[in-house]
């Protein structure tokens, strides 16, 4: 690992210059674009005649920076009343009508890192874009404004990055990934408060748990940069409103660099113009790994992780797996542990942990099936994730009566893998039942996902028909009746298509 950034970076200060004025060239494309989709600056704004509007007050305390403008933004989330519910409930009407009449009910589905959540993009909706567009710029620019006034002395000069509506429940997206948003400031607005759970978790801040539950009508207004995740919600439906705005006149240069995921001199700049900032880490070391610079990649993760924040997902995550791929086994289940103390049901650092341990070789079975029990009890865990992790349950308990129990836990999960369809053969195989273990095999036939993984089973099926034969106390009297047999046993098909390999 290294001491210092300085023997990381490579690029010139005209460089650096470049990108700065690349960052404000791609914040005049984006200001332009936030207008045309949310053309907040076209609505009619009544002089203000309200008076100051009353905020609760969060602290964050948390390691790390804003991407952009730390030095202003202050990292402090303010909570308050602004629509009746209403208002509310009315929005969440107009939603649920347009999924009604354009898709028989059905709500779309969007991904939040390794989650999905069901909801859309505001401005894909018209009722709600209506509502929506004269609502930012009539009641929740002139809130940020005044929240943020060192920031923003004129809320007209704020817009609309981008905006979506998430419809939380336990079945069709229960949360979304830990991140940070595509604008400097946000506002959340919960359309609904009869759900359980939910909330919006936020990295550092000074309430339990570090959730912050609003009432329905209430709006949460923050920096962008702050890390935070909608919590998962456990009974009910969960409605929000998320709008990601930037300054028109502001320039935010560290987000901006990170828009090119190949570009890699701009994600170096990122790093140079704002070293307290995690989030430009893994951006930068993920293009230094592509470009065949794993080594480098480590070091840059590991200087975050020393330097910057210790307890980092997107920091961990990829570090973990580059140690993996080195098979440096202990870092890897240091890593894993950091994203689980992180975010305790982060399925995919289970996953990694479970490999690592098994890695590690005899001895290591307690904790591997305690992760793979753990991602079957996640309800974020997919249906693969919980086929995989019954599929490692059954192969830890090979030659036990539950190893047949736990392949066809998996089959039930996910009845398309082929993985468990195969170790469901071969366990039967091992058990003398044949008669089972040649159906088993015709199935993972049919289900094999790689040529391979078809003449594994071709060949299995066909050794467990032969012994099933074996067996029969009346044996086939010609040749000719042997193969027709093996034909009724395996499947005509199968059988030839074996025989054509050989
Ligand atoms: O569900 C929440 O409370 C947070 C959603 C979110 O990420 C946002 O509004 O930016
Ligand atoms: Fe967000």
């Amino acid at each position: 690992s290294v001491d210092t950034l300085a023997d990381l970076f490579t690029i010139t200060p005209s460089v650096l210059d470049e990108a700065r004025k690349l960052a404000i060239q791609r914040h005049k494309q984006a200001v332009e674009q936030a207008l045309t989709n949310y053309p907040t600056h076209k609505v009619v704004v009544d002089e203000v005649t309200s008076g100051e509007q009353q905020f609760q007050e969060y602290n964050i305390d948390a390691p790390g920076s804003l991407p952009d403008f730390p030095d202003i933004l202050s990292r402090r989330v303010y909570v308050t009343d602004v629509f009746s519910p209403e208002e509310c409930a009315s929005v969440i009407d107009m939603a649920n009508r347009h999924f009604l009449e354009t898709n028989g009910g059905q709500w779309k589905e969007l991904k939040s890192g390794q989650y999905p959540v069901t909801g859309f993009w505001i401005k894909d909706v018209p009722a709600v874009y209506d509502w929506f567009v004269k609502t930012c710029a009539q009641r929740l620019f002139p809130l940020l404004a005044q929240q943020f006034p060192d920031f923003c002395k004129d809320a007209a000069r704020l817009c609309v990055d981008s905006a979506y509506l998430f419809r939380y429940t336990p079945e069709t997206g229960r949360r979304t990934d830990i991140h940070t948003d595509s604008g400097c400031l946000s506002f959340t607005i919960a359309l609904n408060e009869d759900f359980e759970g939910g909330g919006t978790w936020i990295e550092g801040i000074n309430v339990d748990n570090s959730i912050l539950k609003m009432k329905a009508g209430q709006v949460t207004v923050r920096p962008g940069g702050l890390k935070h995740a909608g919590h998962a919600v456990e009974a009910g439906e969960r409605y929000i409103i998320g709008g990601f705005c930037m300054h028109q006149d502001k320039a935010e240069i560290v987000r901006q660099l990170l828009q090119d995921p190949d570009d890699m001199k701009m994600l170096e700049a990122a790093v140079q113009i704002n070293p307290t900032f995690e989030g430009s880490y893994n951006l930068w070391a993920s293009g230094l790994e592509k470009q065949g610079n794993p080594e480098k990649a480590i070091q840059v993760l590991e200087y975050c992780q020393d330097n910057v924040h210790p307890l980092s997902g997107s920091v961990a995550y990829p570090l973990g797996c580059l140690h993996y791929k080195n098979r440096d086994i202990e870092k890897v289940i240091a890593c894993m542990k950091i994203c689980l103390q992180v975010d305790a049901s982060d399925v995919s650092a289970m996953n990694l942990l479970a490999e690592a341990y098994e890695l590690r070789g005899p001895g290591n079975e307690k904790e591997q099936e305690g992760l793979y029990q753990k991602i079957i009890q996640t309800p974020e865990a997919s249906t693969i994730d919980k086929s995989v992790a019954f599929t490692n349950l059954g192969v830890l308990h090979e030659g036990k009566d539950s190893e047949i129990h736990f392949y066809n836990k998996a089959l039930e999960q996910s009845p398309e893998r082929f993985a468990p369809r195969y170790s469901l053969g071969g366990a039967q195989a091992s058990r003398g039942k044949w008669k089972e273990a040649v159906e088993s095999f015709r199935l993972a036939i049919q289900h094999a996902e790689t040529p391979d993984q078809e003449t594994q089973a071709l060949q299995a099926c066909y050794k467990a028909a032969a012994l099933l034969l074996q067996q029969s106390n009346n044996q086939p009297a010609s040749r000719e009746e042997m193969l027709k047999r093996f034909k009724e046993l395996m499947g005509a098909e199968n059988f030839d298509k074996l025989a054509a390999r050989r």
